[in-house]
């Protein structure tokens, strides 16, 4: 999994104003709106307590600032520790935290420490981005197409297919594929097929996974991957809307999952 550099959060909160007019345009929803439907609550007046951790590869400087960010501009109250790591964890309780987000190189947590509930932030990414593609205005489709397999890919395609979508994925990796249409009931996605999408779903880490015979005239890509999976030339060639954003879309589909 490729770790977030302080670049990639360089002015969320235009990346953020951008992606969230998309999401709106494109599904006639507020990312908000989608989130209280799929979790079924809105956010109250949770604290969320913030801890710097060091482990791996250390702090990411602008990580914690950038989820302050995001927890106030969704209206609730934050703070991020003083003490980092298991002094922070401390801190974050003894300073009343109802919901904790922390993250190392491998996992990225919210807990809330008053429902017990606990989510992480591929399976949250996953669902969203997921659900934003599959809510395309101009798409009148059932059909789907999931590219990358992963924690965030499988969880997105688990998503789609729990809710009736025709999904169809691919994924460099057989045993990925053999586990998905064995568990979640995904097809292949062959490109000698010729079939085209007007929904994409992309999770990989690579950039230019989609490619010119994937797609529909008109299409909705929706990715949080870092780089983009959508070429230049085929989203200028083509009639592409793309919502595409690093932290923020992820983060706040956490919040309402574990309230
Ligand atoms: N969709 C967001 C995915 C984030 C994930 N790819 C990542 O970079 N994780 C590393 C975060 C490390 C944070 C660091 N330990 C800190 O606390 O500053």
């Amino acid at each position: 999994m490729a770790l977030l550099t302080p670049e990639d959060l360089d002015n969320l909160s235009a990346q953020f104003e951008e992606s969230e007019s998309t999401i709106e345009r494109v599904t006639g929803t507020r990312l908000t709106d989608i989130c209280k439907e799929l979790y079924g609550k809105d956010l109250g007046s949770e604290k969320v307590g913030i801890i710097p951790i060091t482990a791996g590869n250390g702090i990411i400087s602008n990580f914690t600032s950038s989820l302050l960010f995001i927890a106030q501009r969704l209206g609730l109250e934050g703070f991020i520790t003083q003490h980092t790591d298991v002094a922070g964890y401390y801190e974050a309780i003894r300073d009343g935290a109802d919901i904790l987000l922390m993250a190392d190189d491998h996992l990225f947590i919210a807990h809330n420490l008053r429902n017990g509930k606990l989510v992480t932030n591929h399976e949250a990414t996953g669902i969203i981005y997921s659900e934003i593609a599959s809510r395309f205005k101009d798409s009148g489709s059932s059909e789907i197409l999931v590219i990358g397999l992963g924690r965030v890919g499988y969880a997105g395609a688990k998503h789609l297919a729990e809710k009736g979508f025709d999904v169809y994925a691919c994924d460099p990796n057989r045993d990925f594929l053999d586990k998905a249409a064995h568990e979640i009931g995904i097809k292949e996605y062959c490109k000698e097929d010729r079939k085209k999408f007007s929904m994409v779903f992309e999770a990989t880490p690579n950039a230019n996974t989609i490619t010119e015979g994937m797609i529909a005239e008109r299409c909705l890509v929706s990715t949080p991957g870092i780089p983009c999976g959508l070429p230049q030339e085929v989203g200028g060639k083509y009639r592409v809307d793309l919502v595409m954003e690093p932290l923020f879309i992820g983060v706040t589909s956490m919040l309402y999952s574990v309230i």
